[in-house]
């Protein structure tokens, strides 16, 4: 059999997507079986979030994630390599190394897509080499610093972030949720704005989803009324915050953005939150539209899942946080906030480095909070801590075993009664802002798409349960899924409409039919007909990578039953910081287990680009 035929057959089991054989029978023929595989692999990978695969995952032990293993050797049998990898593929006029503009690049050991290793490299260049220090009178500094950040006995280190972005153009803030990543901008905001009083900023703020960019609108706004400015200062200031699409400028219906390198964003200074969002592509994006003096703060919780596109930005980029500044750096640091910084030790990616900090301390969650202790205990991947913090007594988190179909049922019933207040809410017909506000207090969180544990299995049960409950009507008509008081979430941008993946509206009907009401990033709600939305799904239940940026008073998150790959420590994590003050865990304790020490792989070449 010819691989082109295998590769159809991969298809049809659901092993490979039809992209990734169409792109790979496009570059190369059945003549060179080896460069048809790898192009396949190589793409279906990139499916996967991986950013490059190296030579050594090219073989059927590592291929299709193990299963199918007799398929994936019949594969590799085709394969006829003499003298290894690198030479049946460089023998491809489809693959080059460093230069040629071929669909594939082979860099060292890893094998990319082309527009991959291009993005790759724009980030690369874009942390390292722009990264320069910006000159400011260190008294003037040093003064505006002391002014916004009380005196404290240990290293108050938003001070030392706060310092680190007023010295560099590019700088990451990384921290768990509270830590004060806001309070940080705030203030460094106001110093900036202080420092600058000749000339006012340009300052935006952006977010990944419309959820993240509204929650950085209001608490960041919060932030900065509490600081001492005077009223110039303050209307120097950004209000709202808007998703990294309409900032860019998407158009709809293509693919085209408004600003990029030949019609660079006018701005002095963007600040992007939730960054561990952004994915590859999007932050090659995003730089490429930055004109060249512009500062970027960007903000992010680097143990959180990474982007659902390819790429681990943040992750990658935060690996650096924790090897400690320059010495140079350490001083000049040490010299603005006041705090002894010793130097890491490490010579590597100063630059990068040099623009870092990571913010520890949690003012959200103190020593009597589960949620806390429980997000601490599974970051370091600690079975042991994380089992006695159920025993513990918290009041805020529950665990609940899922193994009988009565478990699973206490667990639909327990979702009817998170979500019976926002639905009392639409029986009394109130407002559209109320009620959206009450959608957001409970959200079930779940790890995968499909099944009875999955997005599709969780919404039916649930919506079923409440029809039993009388909390909800049953769609007029069979074909139609729409009732007062649907909740559903967007999975396909429309910047048309303004509506991105992601956004939560509810389906309402205030005397002109059902509409779909959904709060805007600026405060306003609007409202759509549900024909005109583009692809969404029903949110009582939502993956836990599409909550990422939302919180909710209550968080229940849902594990399948059994292990599954995508079930992560990243993954748990997220979910568990999503809860504010109430988390409820419905999970087998082995699959748990399992997860917490799971690390989540994203393959790439970036953080070494970075050494
Ligand atoms: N240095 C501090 N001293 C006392 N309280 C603080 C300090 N820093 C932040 N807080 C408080 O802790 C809470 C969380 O702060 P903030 O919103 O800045 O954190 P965050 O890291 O941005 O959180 P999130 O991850 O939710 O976006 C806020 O109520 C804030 O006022």
């Amino acid at each position: 059999m010819k691989m082109s035929e295998l590769l159809q057959q991969a298809v049809e089991q659901k092993l490979l997507r039809a992209l990734d054989a169409q792109f790979a029978m496009m570059i190369a023929s059945d003549e060179q079986p080896a460069v048809m595989l790898a192009a396949a692999l190589v793409s279906h990978d990139a499916g996967e979030g991986h950013v490059c695969i190296p030579l050594s995952r090219l073989a059927p032990e590592f291929c299709f994630a193990g299963r199918q293993p007799d398929f994936a050797a019949q594969l590799f049998a085709l394969v006829d390599l003499k003298s290894g990898w690198r030479e049946a593929l460089l023998a491809s006029p489809a693959v080059s190394e460093y230069d040629g503009a071929t669909p594939l690049k082979l860099i060292g050991e890893r094998l990319y897509l082309n527009r991959m290793w291009q993005n790759e490299q724009s980030i690369a260049q874009f942390f390292v080499q722009e990264n320069c220090a910006i000159a400011l009178n260190e008294a003037q500094v040093t003064s505006v610093l002391n002014q916004l950040f009380e005196p404290m006995a240990e290293t108050d280190w938003q001070k030392v972030a706060a310092a680190v972005a007023l010295t560099r153009r590019i700088s990451v803030i990384s921290g768990g949720p509270g830590t004060g990543k806001t309070t940080t901008v705030a203030k460094l905001l106001a110093a900036l704005v202080q420092l600058n009083d000749a000339k006012p900023l340009r300052i935006q703020l952006a977010a990944p989803t419309g959820k993240a960019a509204a929650r950085l609108t209001e608490s960041l706004g919060s932030a900065l009324r509490r600081l001492p400015l005077d009223d110039a200062q303050k209307a120097s200031l950004p209000n709202d915050a808007c998703t990294l699409h309409r900032l860019l400028g998407a158009q709809p219906n293509s693919q085209r953005l408004r600003y990029h390198a030949g019609n660079p964003l006018h701005l002095d200074v963007l600040v992007v939150d939730e960054a561990s969002m952004v994915d590859l592509p999007m932050m090659a994006k995003l730089i490429n539209a930055l004109p060249p003096q512009a500062r970027v703060i960007f903000l992010g919780d680097r143990d959180q899942l990474a982007s659902v596109e390819a790429g681990a930005v943040l992750g990658d980029i935060c690996h650096y946080v924790t090897c400690g500044y320059s010495a140079e750096r350490a001083t000049e640091l040490s010299q603005l906030t006041g705090y002894a910084l010793p130097a890491g030790e490490s010579n590597q990616a100063s630059s990068l480095r040099d623009g870092l900090c990571l913010l520890q301390k949690s003012y959200r969650f103190d020593a009597h909070s589960g949620i806390g202790q429980l997000a601490y205990a599974v970051n370091a991947s600690d079975v042991k801590r994380a089992k006695s913090v159920f025993s513990e007594g918290f009041s805020d988190i529950t665990k609940q075993p899922l193994r009988e179909t009565e478990d699973y049922a206490l667990m639909i019933a327990d979702a009817v009664e998170g979500y019976r207040p926002y639905l009392e809410l639409i029986h009394q017909q109130a407002e559209p802002a109320a009620t959206l506000e009450a959608f957001g207090c409970y959200q079930m969180l779940c790890a995968l798409r499909d099944g009875p544990f999955g997005v599709s299995g969780l919404n039916s049960r649930i919506e079923q349960a409440l029809i039993q409950k009388r909390l909800i009507e049953r769609p007029n008509q069979a074909t139609s899924r729409w009732y007062n008081g649907r909740p559903i979430m967007i999975s396909r941008n429309d910047s048309s409409l303004g509506l991105f993946n992601g956004d939560i509206g509810i389906a309402l009907d205030k005397g002109e039919g059902l509409r779909v009401w959904f709060p805007m990033p600026d405060g306003t709600i609007k409202s759509v007909q549900p024909s005109r939305l583009p692809g969404h799904d029903t949110a009582y239940a939502m993956t836990v990578h599409k909550s990422q940026g939302s919180e909710f008073e209550h968080a229940a998150l849902v594990l399948p039953n059994q292990y599954t790959a995508v079930v992560t420590r990243e993954l748990v994590y997220t979910a568990i910081t999503r809860a504010r003050n109430k988390l409820s865990l419905y999970v087998d304790d082995r699959v748990f287990e399992k997860a917490i020490v799971t690390k989540t792989e994203r393959r790439s070449g970036l953080m070494e680009s970075f050494s």
